[in-house]
């Protein structure tokens, strides 16, 4: 089975198990990039179920104002029931890395918000250990040297994605060659740096739980009790 292929069983799980929940007046939180794209087309399917969505992304936003599914602003919201998005990493605490698409502040703003979140990945995202992926940074522009700076004491090597524009008007440090042992630890301790508008780390506000696509078929991971005060 291709890659593409596990995206697609896991988008069509996350709608099999939001299906029955869907009411009238529920709102659903969708994510940003390829996996997300998948489920937001299955979705249309069911636009007739709900009353509309919030977005991690302006992409996002038009693709599901192409379904013609209602799209609201986050603060015109007062309950989120789900959120639904991807991930570039997740680990067994059900933690991520995401930002691969530029999308990690929105991201993590619905994610906060939303009642449940749901992660839909392939299996090439799960690891033991976070930080192979190289970790998505949004910085204020003005201040990208010096949080650059402060990241190298970190012991990561930063590096400016080129020719991005976050949909809040920043750039994005990638860091790489930061295996992140401690993410709670390591998320705080980025958001610390002064000119950080969000890291990419998903540790204070991991996936609930987490459909991955595998050969076998699409595994259905709870997040471990044992991690749920962690
Ligand atoms: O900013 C982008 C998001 O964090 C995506 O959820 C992440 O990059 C995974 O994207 P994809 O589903 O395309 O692998």
């Amino acid at each position: 089975m291709d890659q593409d292929s596990l995206k697609l069983s896991v988008a069509q799980a996350a709608l099999d198990v939001i299906q029955p929940q869907l009411e009238s007046n529920t709102i659903i939180g969708i994510g940003t990039g390829s996996t997300a794209n998948m489920f937001i087309d299955l979705l249309a399917n069911a636009a007739h179920l709900f009353d509309g969505a919030v977005a991690s992304s302006e992409a996002s936003a038009e693709r599901l104002r192409g379904h013609n599914i209602p799209v609201y602003d986050l603060n015109a919201v007062d309950r989120v029931a789900v959120y639904v998005d991807g991930a570039d990493e997740c680990n067994e605490a059900l933690e991520l890395i995401k930002g691969g698409g530029a999308a990690l502040t929105r991201e993590k703003i619905v994610a906060a918000v939303a009642t449940e979140f749901i992660c839909i990945a392939d299996e090439s995202k799960w690891v033991s250990v976070l930080g192979s992926f190289p970790l998505p940074v949004e910085v204020v522009p003005m201040a990208r040297s010096h949080v650059a700076r402060e990241i190298v004491k970190l012991g990561g090597d930063p590096v400016l994605r080129e020719g991005v524009v976050t949909d809040n008007g920043n750039a994005i440090l990638d860091v790489y060659n930061f295996p992140i042992a401690q993410p709670l630890a390591t998320e705080a301790k980025i958001n610390g740096i002064v000119g950080v508008v969000c890291n990419g780390l998903f540790a204070l506000r991991p996936a609930d739980r987490l459909l991955l696509g595998t050969t076998e078929g699409v595994r259905d991971i709870k997040r471990p009790e044992f991690f749920l005060d962690s």
